[in-house]
C-alpha cells in the first residue's frame, strides 16, 4: 500500500508562445492555473500509532507553495529567445526579475517539467523524506498536462551544466540570465 500526499495551488501567470506552433498564443496573454502535486514517502513505513503522519501537511507543502506564491504567481513566462526579455531588461529591469525564463516556448508541457524538477530539488534538499510521484498543471479548465518520472529525461537539452539551470536549484530562482 502506498500513501500519497496531494497538494493543489492556484497561481496567475502570463506568457506567449513565439515559435508559431499556436499563432494566437504569440500575443501575450494569461491564465489562472492550478498545479497539483502527488508526493510519496521515499521509504514506506507503517503509521506509528501515535502521531500517525508521514509529515505534517504544512511542513510538506510550505516550501513548494512558497515558490508558487512568491516566484510563479503573477509572473511572466518567456522563452530565453524572446525579444521581449531584452525590452524588459532595458526599460523595466526590476520587473524583468519577475520573468520566468524558459528553454524554448513556455508551454504547459515545459512548465510542468520545470516545476517537477524544481520540486524534486526542494524535496531532496529537505532530507529526501518525500518524492514527487506526479505533477498536473491545469492551464485552462479544458487543458491539463500530467507528468511523472524523472524530469531530466523529458526536459530539452540546454548548453550549460545542470547545476546552472534554475529549475535544478532548491531556491526561488526563475531565471539564469545575469
Ligand atoms: N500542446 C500544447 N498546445 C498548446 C498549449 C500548450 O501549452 N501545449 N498552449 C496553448 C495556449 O497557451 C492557449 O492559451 C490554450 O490553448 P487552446 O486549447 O487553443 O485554447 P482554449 O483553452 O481556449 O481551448 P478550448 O478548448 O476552447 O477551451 C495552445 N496550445
Amino acid at each position: 500500500m502506498t500513501a500519497e500526499l496531494i497538494f493543489t495551488r492556484r497561481f496567475c501567470m502570463g506568457h506567449r508562445l513565439i515559435t508559431g506552433s499556436s499563432e494566437r498564443c504569440a500575443i501575450p496573454h494569461g491564465h489562472n492555473e492550478y498545479v497539483r502535486v502527488t508526493l510519496r514517502p521515499a521509504k514506506q513505513a507503517r503509521l506509528d500509532g501515535h502521531v500517525n503522519m508521514i509529515l505534517p501537511f504544512a511542513e510538506a507543502k510550505a516550501r513548494w507553495h512558497g515558490f508558487v506564491d512568491e516566484a510563479l504567481d503573477h509572473s511572466l513566462q518567456l522563452s530565453e529567445t524572446d525579444p521581449l526579455l531584452a525590452w524588459f531588461r532595458q526599460n523595466e529591469p526590476q520587473r524583468a526579475e519577475r520573468i520566468v525564463v524558459t528553454p524554448g516556448d513556455p508551454t504547459t508541457e515545459l512548465m510542468a517539467a520545470l516545476m517537477l524538477a524544481k520540486l524534486t530539488a526542494f524535496l531532496a534538499d529537505q532530507g529526501d523524506i518525500l518524492r514527487v510521484h506526479e505533477i498536473e498543471l491545469e492551464e485552462t479548465p479544458t487543458n491539463t498536462v500530467r507528468l511523472g518520472g524523472n524530469p531530466q529525461h523529458y526536459l530539452p537539452v540546454v548548453n550549460r551544466p545542470a547545476k546552472d539551470c534554475w529549475w535544478n536549484r532548491p531556491d526561488q530562482s526563475i531565471s539564469d540570465l545575469p
